[in-house]
């Protein structure tokens, strides 16, 4: 079995766990994140997504699943924040990311979808594209990415819509490709209904690992169902 027959099977029907904190929160840091990590395979997670190459370097050894790594940045001149550089697939793939996931939308970048694949497969990883529709993915399974995601479906313009797309992973399971079902996958339900629509696996991380986000959802939920003393 190759390399990336490998890893694919490996994360076949699984959950990915989406380990990013909330950007300058307490809990931003390697080591809490590897700690994170840890925790979310101890609990059944078949693979581990994380931002930021510290990051991965202080997890990836305490790792024994697949982990996909990224980079994130809020640039002036573009709106793709998820691995736009060169640079940035070089020390992810040093740092012992088995799959890169890059944004794979068709916009304003620096760096050219093909230009980011070649140097993904040219490190030896597994290339997953961030895809936000149909056209998205199509081009980037032509240009030979093994995982379509439906991560930035929903945040390339507009409100973002409460459900996650099921509809795009449908599209995309039909087209054959590894289907990474990601983005508002929020309770176990809607994990079996992305699986249902034929994701290959899926990817949670807001409800698991952005605790103060989750909090302010209850403590509003407290605040706002208050009773008179
Ligand atoms: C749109 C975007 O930048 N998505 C990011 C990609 O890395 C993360 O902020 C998400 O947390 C991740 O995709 C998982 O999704 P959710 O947190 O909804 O379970």
């Amino acid at each position: 079995m190759s390399n990336k027959e490998k890893i694919l099977s490996q994360l076949k029907n699984k959950l990915v766990v989406s380990v990013q904190p909330v950007d300058h929160g307490v809990l931003d840091n390697p080591e809490i994140v590897s700690l994170l990590s840890q925790a979310a395979v101890n609990g059944g997670a078949g693979g581990i997504r994380i931002e930021g190459v510290k990051k991965l370097e202080c997890s990836r050894p305490h790792l024994k699943v697949p982990v996909i790594g990224i980079v994130k940045y809020d640039l002036d001149d573009s709106p793709v924040r998820i691995t736009p550089f060169l640079e940035d697939v070089e020390n992810l793939a040093k740092a012992g990311a088995d799959i890169i996931a890059f944004d794979g939308t068709d916009r304003k970048r620096p760096v050219s979808r093909e230009e980011l694949v070649k140097a993904i497969h040219s490190h030896g990883c597994l290339a997953m594209a961030d895809c936000s529709s149909p056209e998205d993915g199509d081009y980037c399974a032509s240009l030979g990415c093994e995982i379509i995601g439906t991560t930035l479906s929903g945040y390339t313009g507009g409100p973002i819509p409460e459900q996650a797309d099921f509809a795009l992973i449908e599209y995309f399971a039909n087209k054959g490709y590894f289907v990474m079902g990601e983005g508002r996958l929020n309770t176990p339900d809607d994990v079996k209904k992305a699986i249902y629509s034929g994701a290959s696996c899926v990817t949670v991380g807001t409800v698991l690992t952005r605790l103060e986000v989750m909090t302010e959802k209850f403590a509003n939920a407290v605040a706002t169902s208050k009773k008179e003393l």
